[in-house]
């Protein structure tokens, strides 16, 4: 559609935009975002449209026991449908980002395993825990709302899972990295070995963090683009992190979750398939009143638009 079409379409839709406007101005006006409860969570939103997830086991390094897997996966399905949220950062409290999986919770399941003999059903019960597992991390990159992570120190094992399903990385400089899985004894199983390598872009470099488990600092993570910025410390690091999620907040969630949804699409498929997904998608979202509106303020030079819930 031209642009003069598309200003033609704005003008000829005043009743449209109105009813947008006034439903927004009265969605925005007050910041009141419902917000999810956790155990092992702790969520705000600090700004409109923006949430704050924190991994909330600080005495125990955030190390992700079975509750913690499990509301992980919770919380993203939650986010991923709530009107109010539309960019997410995740952080923790505490010394670390993550000791990794809780080792404690490692040993209750070899007593769960120890209580049969039989091997089948010690595979059943296997299957079904690392599945499970495997989907708390996926719910991350299945979120249509951008997440950010932003890591400081220790980020280990099953962290570094979780960080590679996220859309942007960010790090103190204090930061450091394993993929400690070798050295427990057992290959990563949720997420690290697939989305590692497109993460840092060398199978190389991938391969020799998997198969070493060595420990490589924020310079590192940095320069093989694991982490897109580095910050002096915690506070500026969420700082960064916080004001680019309200700039993502900002825009159009149909723009945004489209954008997001056809990148993971394309990590997997190849480039015409991409190309094919994001035609049908936009055959939809190029309807949308947002689209309308954005390009209406950008050839007004208008203020920002706001879009309505999605
Ligand atoms: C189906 C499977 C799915 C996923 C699998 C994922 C696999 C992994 O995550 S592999 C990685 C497992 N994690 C580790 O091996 C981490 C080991 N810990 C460390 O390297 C260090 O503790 C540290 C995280 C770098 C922190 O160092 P520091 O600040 O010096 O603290 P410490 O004195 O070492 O530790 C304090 C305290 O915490 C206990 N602890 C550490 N990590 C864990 C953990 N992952 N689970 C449970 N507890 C942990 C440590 O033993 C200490 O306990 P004390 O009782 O105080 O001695």
């Amino acid at each position: 559609m031209s642009m003069q079409r598309l200003t033609n379409v704005i003008r000829l839709t005043p009743r449209l935009s109105a009813v947008a406007m006034q439903r927004n101005n009265t969605t925005n006006a007050s910041h009141s975002a419902t917000v999810p409860h956790f155990n092992t969570l702790a969520i705000t939103s600090p700004k409109p449209f923006v949430f704050h997830v924190e991994l909330n086991r600080p005495k125990k390094l955030n190390a992700i026991n079975r509750e913690m897997w499990l509301e992980i996966k919770d919380c993203f399905e939650a986010l991923a449908i709530n009107p109010d949220c539309r960019a997410i950062v995740l952080s923790a409290a505490g010394k670390h980002f993550t000791a990794g999986i809780d080792l404690s919770s490692m040993l209750s399941l070899g007593q769960q395993l120890a209580d049969s003999d039989d091997v089948a059903r010690k595979g059943v019960v296997l299957e079904r825990t690392i599945k499970l597992y495997q989907d708390s991390i996926t719910a991350v990159e299945l979120c249509p709302k951008p997440v950010i992570m932003a890591v400081h120190m220790a980020c280990i094992g099953a962290g570094v899972d979780l960080i590679t399903a996220a859309d942007i990385r960010y790090s103190t400089q204090d930061a450091f990295f394993q993929v400690k899985e070798v050295d427990i004894g057992m290959a990563a199983d949720v997420g690290t070995l697939q989305r590692l390598p497109k993460a840092i872009g060398s199978q190389s470099l991938a391969r020799e963090l998997c198969f070493t488990g060595r420990r490589f600092e924020a310079t590192e993570a940095e320069r093989s683009g694991l982490v897109s910025r580095v910050f002096a410390d915690k506070e500026a690091l969420l700082k960064g992190a916080l004001a680019v999620a309200e700039d993502i907040a900002s825009k159009s969630p149909i723009a945004v979750q489209a954008t997001k949804e056809n990148m993971v699409y394309s990590l997997e498929h190849t480039n015409q398939q991409g190309l094919d997904h994001i035609r049908v998608l936009n055959k939809l979202y190029l309807q949308s009143e947002d689209f309308a509106q954005a390009v209406a303020a950008q050839l007004t030079k208008d203020e920002k638009p706001i879009f309505a819930k999605l």
